[in-house]
């Protein structure tokens, strides 16, 4: 709770498949004085990611898809290359993070570490992200992957060595927040 603001009336403008809200509320400055703010703000819950790594081939695992909103802001092909990542609906972020990975990456992992959780963008998402790594190693690899058929998702799984993936960050080929949080974070961390 935050004894300066006080929330007024919330209004729903959007609620297709998440929400959109528009906030009123009363805001006292240090002065005292206080002052009557809307903003807006989208809901589509929370999420969590996950970056797979290999220690002896010096590898990553990472997803590409198409992503529409990338796409109407300037990303000529629309395609995106992430970590793996989903959203929670109602199971806790461990569990979320390894139903995805099996999904996306047909990866079954052992051990997980989470790392960090973020606001990836706190001026209009709500969104808070539980960001996971874990070791894989070439016989977790139980199916497929590439996303659930009738969630229509399209997603291609890669394997790329470590070196070359932060090197795709400074080229631009990899523009992805939670992804270069991830990748650096192996590279903070001297893990590989
Ligand atoms: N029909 C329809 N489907 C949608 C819509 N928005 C999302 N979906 C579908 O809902 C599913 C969500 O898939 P997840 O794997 O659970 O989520 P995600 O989109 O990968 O989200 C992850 O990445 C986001 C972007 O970085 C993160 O914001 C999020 O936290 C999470 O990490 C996808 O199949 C997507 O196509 C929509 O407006 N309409
Ligand atoms: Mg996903």
């Amino acid at each position: 709770m935050n004894s300066n603001i006080n929330i007024l009336k919330t209004e729903i403008l959007s609620n297709n498949w998440y929400t959109l809200k528009k906030v009123t509320y009363e805001y006292r400055k240090k002065d005292g004085s206080t002052q009557v703010q809307q903003r807006e703000a989208y809901d589509r819950g929370n999420g969590a990611a996950i970056l797979l790594y290999n220690l002896q081939q010096k590898t990553v695992i990472l997803t590409q898809q198409f992503r529409l909103p990338t796409y109407i802001n300037g990303n000529e092909t629309g395609m995106l290359i992430e970590v793996c990542a989903g959203l929670l609906d109602k199971d806790n972020p461990e569990d979320c993070i390894r139903r995805e990975t099996e999904e996306e990456t047909g990866y079954q992992v052992t051990e997980i570490k989470k790392v960090y959780e973020a606001y990836m963008s706190p001026g209009s998402v709500t969104e808070i992200l539980y960001l996971f790594i874990a070791a894989y190693e070439p016989q977790m690899k139980i199916a497929e992957g590439g996303g659930v058929e009738h969630e229509q998702e399209n997603i291609e799984v890669l394997e790329l060595p470590f070196e070359k993936a932060i090197r795709m960050i400074e080229t631009g080929e990899i523009k992805d927040a939670k992804t270069i949080m991830l990748l650096q974070y192996l590279q903070l961390k001297n893990i590989l």
